[in-house]
């Protein structure tokens, strides 16, 4: 699957939302891809999950003990690449601020792959190698289903982009005009 392909499904789904957005890493853009308008379609996130399944078994030769996705986003894509990848999906979810594994014990040593919805600044995927390195875990790759970065995100493990999508962001003095005219919105779930 290609970028204009998984970007046809997010616009299909009404999930690429245009005003001024207050994202996870505090950048401000202009666009904000709403992700949840296209995991609600089971048959969209199938489409996409499946296509993320076979590039991250081309990429990561060996076993995968446990795919990991970062709450709540990470949610829905981590669960649903598991089913095409044959492994377990657990969560991280954020405990005073930090992701922590809560539910879930995992074996030191366990090979795991991070799935996201969406790639900024990596920040988030950094966060969670911390979380997964801290109880031994390997993480042998992460991936996602779309690098608003481009590709020039680095999370210090291969990422896997389904497709990269270059978007604007700005630190929040540093606004266009016709950004600033704009009251923002933060629709993620940090800080909540
Ligand atoms: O690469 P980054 O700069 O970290 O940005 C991407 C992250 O932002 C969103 O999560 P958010 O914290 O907004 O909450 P959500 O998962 O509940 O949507 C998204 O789900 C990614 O996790
Ligand atoms: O960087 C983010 O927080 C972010 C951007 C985006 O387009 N979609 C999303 O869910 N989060
Ligand atoms: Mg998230």
């Amino acid at each position: 699957m290609n970028t204009d392909e998984v970007l046809g499904i997010f616009r299909e789904a009404g999930a690429v939302l245009e005003g001024h957005f207050i994202l996870t890493s505090g950048l401000r853009s202009p666009v904000f891809l709403q992700k949840a308008r296209v995991f609600m379609h089971a048959d969209k996130t199938e489409r996409l999950c499946s296509a993320l399944a076979e590039k991250i078994r081309k990429g990561v030769p060996g076993r995968i003990d446990y795919v990991v996705g970062p709450a709540i986003g990470g949610l829905i894509p981590a669960y649903e690449t598991s089913r095409h990848l044959g492994a377990p999906a657990i969560w991280v979810e954020r405990e005073g601020g930090e992701f922590r594994l809560r539910r879930f014990e995992i074996a030191r040593g366990s090979r795991v792959v991070i799935v996201e919805d969406i790639v900024t600044t990596g920040l988030s995927i950094r966060e969670t190698i911390d979380c997964l390195r801290e109880l031994g875990a390997e993480v042998v790759a992460a991936a996602c289903i779309i690098d608003r970065s481009a590709g020039k995100t680095d999370v210090g493990v291969p990422l896997i982009a389904l497709a990269e999508y270059e978007v604007p962001a700005y630190p929040a003095d540093r606004l266009p005009p016709e950004l600033a005219a704009i009251p923002a919105v933060k629709p993620g779930s940090r800080n909540i």
